[in-house]
């Protein structure tokens, strides 16, 4: 059976959504971010702070291609996964990529709720991070839409699991 890939900015729901969506499917869930952090026994901010941004880039690569077709999992890929290296293009090959484009506004709110300290690239103490947060969406929007599914953020999960099997 088809993978299934989250893909959008931090707080975007891949997780949350991604839980559901493999108990619904009877798929097994897995986050890039857990395995990387797992694999290498320190967490996301450690790696950025001793090995730095591209070391990470490079990991993620690697977990990424270990993904086969037909592996029946839905991923929940780390934020910036699709826009390194050929990435969206490997994740486009090996399963149906859906990329829940919500506001950075939202964004925002929810990241200020919920403030996580292994968050390298968004520390909830900037008071630049919604500047940032809108700049980097900018950026990796091309990336993103690239999503063989585009997700408005006003959708709801119930709708969005009632379609899923469309997407597949
Ligand atoms: N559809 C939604 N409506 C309201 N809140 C939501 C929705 N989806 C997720 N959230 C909340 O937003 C926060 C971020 O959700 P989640 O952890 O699923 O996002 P993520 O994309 O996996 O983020 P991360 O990049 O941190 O892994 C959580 O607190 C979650 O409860
Ligand atoms: O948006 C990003 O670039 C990131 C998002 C997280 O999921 C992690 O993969 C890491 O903190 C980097
Ligand atoms: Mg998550």
């Amino acid at each position: 059976m088809k993978n299934i890939y989250l893909i959008g900015m931090p707080s975007s729901g891949k997780s949350t959504l991604g839980k559901r969506i493999a108990d619904t499917l009877h798929y097994r869930f897995v986050d890039t971010d857990r395995i990387i952090v797992r694999e290498e026994g320190r967490s996301i901010a450690e790696i950025f702070a001793k090995s730095g941004e591209d070391y990470f880039r490079e990991a993620e690569r690697r977990v990424l291609r270990t993904i086969r077709p037909g592996n029946s999992l839905v991923i929940s890929t780390g934020g910036g996964m699709p826009c390194f290296h050929d990435n969206m293009t490997y994740i486009n090959a090996t399963g149906v990529s859906i990329f829940l484009d919500v506001p950075v506004d939202v964004l925002y709110s929810r990241m200020l709720a919920h403030a996580q300290h292994d968050r390298p690239l968004y520390s909830h103490k900037d008071p630049e991070l919604l500047r940032s947060l809108q700049q980097r969406y900018e950026i990796r929007f091309p990336f993103y839409s690239q999503a063989n599914v585009i997700v408005p953020g006003e959708t709801s999960e119930d709708e969005i699991l009632r379609r899923v099997g469309e997407w597949l």
